[in-house]
């Protein structure tokens, strides 16, 4: 059976050296034989070395951005991230049609998001790998709507990994930092929750092994910790607080480790891209085992709790009307099974419908309901007039049927009128 492409979203702090080792990899995926399909979402890059078929560039001026909506450098890339996201569907429409096969492919339809592939591949010729550069500004990636957007509609549709890219000469320079970047890995790897390969990068200059030893070996770490407090108070100082807190620290991280994969590669050699692959294929089988069945998990417990909610709220308002509940929602049942339910894609999607359903308290706005009837003011007056003519509990009572009678309808005002064909809707939903 086919297998959709893995998706590597490469993240990590400013000059670790994200772009560089996009290029290297896809360089690498070149020479196999088998090319990637790759997107820049780094609106600011003025030079990007490798040939994206997506760019975000193509899409949004961060420098117009900048100068229309008076930002700074930041605001600038993030405002451009959520433009972007915008055509979220549009981006995720062009990736299946170039990346998927056509049993694998939903019905999204690409738009205005520029791709430059000319046609799709060749059934045998689809991409295996899915490749991301992003903005420097990690915390305006990873922790913006926009950026949670991207990653989960892309999780969605996509195995989706996280490389974070670690310099390695600075990191191991100090326990210190190398806490502060671990830490920093650690809160990424729990807002996604995706899986996470770190990439020591750079080893041509340092070797990745002191780090990936005071990961393995807690008290290699403590005696490098011990190493430099004694270096502090010989030049006068201490480590204070930061020391102590380093240790304790130290000390919680073990599990958090053991969910990473790690690899030291360099970017200007092309030392350890092959172990990197490797990962990416491991990872790429825990997402289809344990991420996957999460997220279809999420979407159906929010489909039921909205089922659930819609229900209460016809309930009450039948009951306000003075109309027999049971009977309300037996017509409501019988008319939801046959309408098509509306499921979230995403994740995001699944969040922003129940944030909707909270702002709303359930109720579902009649007039921004999609017509199955042909025209917006047909469909409203077929079910209203369906409803009248199933009778029964759901119907009007003897005082609202004058509502329904054409001759009647004068004596209404606008505001009842609409009041109660929203209500007949709601019942028949
Ligand atoms: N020696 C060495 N230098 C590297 C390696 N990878 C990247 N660099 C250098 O590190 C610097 C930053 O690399 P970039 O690829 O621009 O880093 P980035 O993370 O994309 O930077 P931003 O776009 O600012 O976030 C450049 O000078 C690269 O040449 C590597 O493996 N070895």
């Amino acid at each position: 059976m086919a297998s959709p492409p893995v998706a590597v979203v490469c993240i990590g702090m400013a000059g670790s050296g994200k772009t560089t080792f996009v290029q290297r990899i896809n360089a690498h995926l070149h020479t196999a034989g088998t090319p990637p399909y790759v997107l820049n979402l780094d609106p600011a890059v003025t030079r990007v070395p490798f040939d994206a078929n997506i760019d975000i560039r193509d899409s949004v001026n961060y420098k117009e951005v900048m100068k229309q909506y008076k930002l700074g450098p930041n605001g600038g890339i993030l405002t451009s991230l959520n433009l972007f996201a915008t055509k979220i569907d549009q981006v995720l429409g062009i990736l299946e049609k170039r990346c998927l096969p056509p049993e694998l492919q939903s019905t999204t339809t690409a738009g205005d998001v520029s791709a430059k592939t000319p046609a799709p591949p060749a059934p045998g010729k689809l991409p295996q790998h899915i490749l991301l550069d992003t903005p420097g500004q990690i915390e305006v990636f990873v922790w913006s709507a926009s950026g949670s957007i991207l990653l989960s509609s892309l999780a969605s549709s996509f195995p989706t990994v996280l490389a974070y890219i670690i310099d390695t000469p600075r990191t191991v320079s100090s326990t210190n930092t190398f806490m502060s970047n671990m830490l920093y890995a650690l809160s990424i790897l729990y807002k996604t929750k995706l899986p996470m390969i770190l990439v020591f990068n750079k080893t041509d200059v340092k070797s990745e092994d002191q780090a990936v030893e005071w990961m393995r070996d807690f008290e290699s770490f403590q005696s490098a910790l011990r190493k430099e407090e004694e270096e502090a108070e010989m030049r006068g100082g201490s480590g204070g607080y930061m020391h102590g807190l380093v240790n304790s620290m130290s000390l919680v991280l073990e599990e958090f480790y053991n969910q990473l994969s790690v690899v030291g590669v360099s970017s200007m050699t092309g030392a350890g891209v092959d172990n990197f692959f490797e990962a990416v294929q491991a990872k790429k089988e825990e997402f289809q085992k344990e991420y996957a069945p999460e997220l279809q998990r999420r979407r159906e417990e929010l489909t039921q709790e909205r089922a659930g909610h819609r229900e209460r709220e016809v309930e009450r308002l039948m009951g306000d009307m003075n109309v027999d509940v049971s009977e309300a929602n037996r017509q409501s049942r019988s008319m939801a099974g046959k309408r098509k339910k509306e499921e979230p894609e995403t994740v995001s999607d699944a969040e922003a419908m129940s944030d909707e359903d909270e702002e709303s308290g359930g109720l579902v706005d009649p007039d921004d309901d999609d017509d199955e009837d042909g025209g917006e003011d047909g469909g409203l007056t077929k079910r209203y007039q369906q409803a009248l003519r199933d009778g029964g509990a759901g119907a009007p009572s003897a005082e609202d049927a004058s509502f329904a009678k054409p001759e009647a309808k004068t004596t209404m005002t606008k505001q009842q009128e609409m009041q109660i064909l929203k209500l007949r809707v709601l019942v028949t939903k």
